[in-house]
């Protein structure tokens, strides 16, 4: 049976992001993942992490200059500095909180610039956070992104994570298999699933093409839960998806899962 990880960026949102902590233990999670930590100091993630008995299970490193289109800097020419002192700060992140997972983002690459480059400059980093991750056992992550929902991001599909990773091909590297983007670029999840298994870490979930709970649409999810208890995958599955409503009220999905 998967185990389920709350998403604190998309679930319970109705709340401030300190009180969806109680909110998702009292639903029954054991787990939760988020995009970003950085504006609260780790000892204040860490105190209710602590108190409602949850495991943070992955979180990203900054995104940059969101309102400038910026989605991450990993792969900006010109920009390591910037991009390696994510990095760093997101180690302190992740051994403060005893996360094992950290997600690395790479960039959208602007119509027009040498997309060459942006992939050489994100190998070089990904490296440098190899090497900074390896000692303390944590493993670094890429996902693709949908150009719909996130357009001109480095990578779309599942095909184009994969081949990065081999490129930077670093033991504690791997891809972030998440079904909604799968979908929207990919289809074909059930090969997906079972031909990259041991290469994606880590499983997120929404329905599509609307992404919400994945209880509707055209991804069939418990045949998929079930794929996944068939090919061994042990690691957690987050729950990236935008309630229909009140976040607790879409749970029904969940019922059988729950603690
Ligand atoms: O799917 C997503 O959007 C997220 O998992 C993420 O990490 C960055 O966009
Ligand atoms: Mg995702």
């Amino acid at each position: 049976m998967p185990k389920f990880a709350a998403n604190l960026s998309t679930q319970f949102g109705e709340l401030p992001f300190i009180e969806r902590f109680a909110a998702t233990a009292n639903a029954g999670f054991r787990a939760v993942e988020f995009l970003f930590p950085y504006d609260f100091p780790a000892e204040v993630i860490k105190a209710e992490l602590e108190k409602h008995q949850l495991e943070l299970v992955l979180f990203n490193t900054a995104a940059g200059n969101v309102q400038a289109g910026e989605w991450g800097v990993s792969a900006i020419p010109g920009r390591e500095q910037e991009a390696r002192a994510d990095i760093d700060r997101a180690l302190e992140y992740a051994l403060a909180l005893n996360c094992q997972q950290v997600h690395v983002m790479a960039a959208t690459v602007p119509n027009g610039a040498d997309r060459a480059a942006y992939e050489e400059t994100f190998v070089r980093n990904m490296h440098y956070a190899a090497e900074r991750f390896a000692p303390h056992g944590i493993r670094l992550l890429l996902e693709a992104l949908n150009p719909v929902t996130k357009p001109n991001y480095l990578y779309a599909s599942q095909y184009q994570t994969l081949a990065m990773m081999a490129r930077i091909d670093r033991a504690n590297v791997f891809t972030q298999l998440d079904l909604f983007h799968a979908q929207l670029v990919d289809g074909n999840l059930t090969h997906l699933i079972r031909e990259y298994a041991g290469r994606y870490r880590h499983i997120q979930i929404a329905s599509a093409p609307h992404r919400h709970e994945p209880d509707e649409g055209e991804i069939n999810y418990s045949y998929l839960f079930d794929l996944l208890d068939e090919v061994g995958y042990d690691g957690w599955v987050g729950c990236e998806y935008i309630p229909r409503g009140r976040t607790e009220a879409g749970l029904g999905w969940f019922a059988p899962y729950a603690k």
